[in-house]
């Protein structure tokens, strides 16, 4: 489903590379999570494989479809939930989604049910016609996942969906996600939330400097690491304790 060749990003005029030789396979249907310390390389390689970066070397594909010959193919497969809100703050809800959706060639009644499906899933029908920027965190949290996922896409890239949200808004955003895995949609998310990703995902790897640490099911990786009670525990015995603070 997704295939990942030895994958690098190296930004211009920087020493380091963010993210280095990452090979990774996603199979269809998994809820998979990248995770790492402030940093390690998640939205660099998560932007990479939305095709929002271009990757310095190494290759991908999703469905098949080859990131550099087959790029525009390849975007009509997948749907983006950036970290930063990507919504139009003077624009309604309805006229926000309307745009995203039009962006995605969706149009007419089949557009306007989406949009109103989801809002109503997402208990925001209520709002549809308020402006964006009188809207809570929680409330353009929701709106932008609505946005990335109305053309029904097959695979599903989200960068710290949850942050900064509070705990009911958490739960309607991934109780939602997990309806769109079960009606089909591979998912590929980052987070910092250990406990959420210890128990929405079917697979965790962990990255840190750009590297790929260690990878697997959230309870293996538990079981199978001395003293550890929960994905927690892993992550800091791979990570350590130290801050990572850079200017
Ligand atoms: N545009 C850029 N130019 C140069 N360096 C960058 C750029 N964007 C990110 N970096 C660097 O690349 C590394 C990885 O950053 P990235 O944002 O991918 O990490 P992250 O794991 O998503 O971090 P966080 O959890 O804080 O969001 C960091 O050292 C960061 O400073």
């Amino acid at each position: 489903m997704i295939q990942i060749n030895n994958l690098s990003k190296k930004y211009k005029n920087a020493d380091a590379y963010s993210v280095h030789n990452i090979d990774l396979v996603i199979e269809e249907g998994e809820i998979f999570g990248l995770l790492g310390p402030n940093g390690a390389g998640k939205t660099t390689l998560i932007s990479m494989l939305s095709s929002l970066l271009k990757p310095s070397s190494g290759s991908f594909s999703i469905n098949g479809l080859d990131y550099r010959s087959n790029r525009n193919g390849l975007k009509q497969h997948i749907g983006i939930v950036p970290q930063e809100y990507a919504l139009y703050p003077t624009l309604t809800a309805f006229e926000n989604l309307s745009y995203f959706g039009g962006m995605y060639g969706l149009k007419g009644k089949s557009l306007t049910d989406g949009i109103e499906n989801n809002l109503e899933i997402l208990g925001l029908s209520d709002f549809a016609n308020k402006k964006i920027k009188t809207f809570s965190g929680g409330m353009k949290r929701r709106i932008n996942l609505i946005a990335g996922i109305l053309h029904n896409p097959k695979v599903l890239f989200l960068d710290e969906p949850t942050v900064g949200v509070d705990v009911q808004s958490k739960n309607a955003i991934i109780e939602h996600l997990l309806t769109l895995n079960t009606g089909g949609t591979t998912i590929f998310y980052t987070s910092h939330h250990l406990n959420e990703a210890e128990h929405f995902c079917t697979r965790v790897a962990i990255i840190d400097n750009g590297e790929l640490i260690v990878i697997g099911r959230p309870k293996s990786l538990i079981n199978d690491q001395k003293g550890a009670t929960n994905l927690e525990d892993v992550f800091l015995n791979h990570t350590g304790k130290a801050l990572r603070d850079h200017a």
